[in-house]
């Protein structure tokens, strides 16, 4: 692997998506720069029947912020959108001021984007791994090499850091893509459905290494079925339905929009999710 460290290469076919997309719809709305993380105007995406819906949403930077929702309520394709791993039909997305669709680049290079179904090259170490994705970024092993043990170690993996990853569970796949997407140190991380799979020590690892960020000033976006996560560690919570988001805010707002002062995030979400069906 070291044959590839800290020298710019061509990128592997199936890796360019994940480095320069060409979502440009027609139609996108102007967007001004601000000092939010990320910002979603109008986004609208249609497969057999509308998935996303004139999504409006505004992540502030520094935020941790829960997006919630029923299966098929349309918060993968929202992120994939915002990823630039989907053409919107119509919208726009702004990343730190950057238009998202005009310069997917740029967007990629401050944001980290984990997916639920983690791709690792299996005949590599998480080392390895590592190092790759930090070559493709352009990052000097001199720079990359530290980063890579602290993320390994952070999330369990480091008596495994020598190990081919053919060999690893589900769960230790997605920690080693997690770390590959943090490498190049992103100011936005966007997960869908990072804890599902994982076992109580390696979700504590996650949870602890995305606290971590939070605090280290990044933000983090993380779709989660998970309530009670989202609960305890979200700044905000989005709630989606039908590809439009139904309420939004912290866990005390939206008890208060909903006239409960003291009802779970679960309560919260089923009356919400049912008052929204019957609409
Ligand atoms: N590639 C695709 N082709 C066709 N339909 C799709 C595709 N991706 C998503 N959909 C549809 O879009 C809608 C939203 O799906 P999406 O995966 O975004 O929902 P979700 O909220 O992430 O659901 P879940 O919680 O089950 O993961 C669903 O009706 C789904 O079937």
């Amino acid at each position: 692997m070291t044959e590839f460290v800290g020298r710019r290469f061509t990128v592997p076919k199936h890796l360019q998506v994940m480095v320069a997309g060409d979502a440009k719809p027609d139609g996108v709305a102007v967007m001004k720069p601000d000092n939010s993380a990320l910002e979603v105007r109008g986004l609208t995406k249609r497969f057999d029947r509308l998935a996303v819906d004139g999504l409006d949403l505004t992540i502030h930077a520094g935020e941790f912020y829960a997006l919630v929702g029923p299966n098929g309520a349309g918060k993968t394709t929202t992120l994939r959108m915002v990823a630039g791993l989907l053409r919107p039909d119509a919208g726009a997305v702004s990343i730190f001021g950057i238009d998202a669709l005009d310069d997917p680049v740029a967007a990629k290079q401050v944001m980290a984007w984990v997916s639920d179904e983690p791709m690792i090259y299996d005949k590599l170490t998480p080392l390895e791994y590592l190092e790759f994705v930090a070559g493709l970024w352009g990052i000097a092993p001199t720079v990359s090499e530290p980063v890579a043990q602290e993320l390994l170690s952070s999330l369990g993996l480091e008596a495994h850091r020598h190990e081919r990853c053919e060999g690893f569970s589900k769960g230790m796949r997605q920690k080693v893509a997690l770390a590959g997407a943090l490498v190049h140190d992103p100011r936005l991380i966007i997960l869908d459905e990072p804890l599902t799979g994982l076992d109580a020590v390696s979700a504590r690892h996650v949870k602890g290494l995305l606290s971590e960020r939070v605090r280290a000033g990044c933000t983090v976006i993380m779709t989660t079925h998970i309530l009670e996560v989202a609960e305890r560690m979200a700044d905000r919570i989005g709630v989606i339905a039908s590809g439009r988001l139904v309420a939004e805010g912290t866990l005390t707002e939206l008890r208060q929009q909903n006239g409960h002062a003291d009802t779970s995030l679960e309560d919260l979400f089923i009356a919400l999710v049912t008052l929204q069906a019957a609409a």
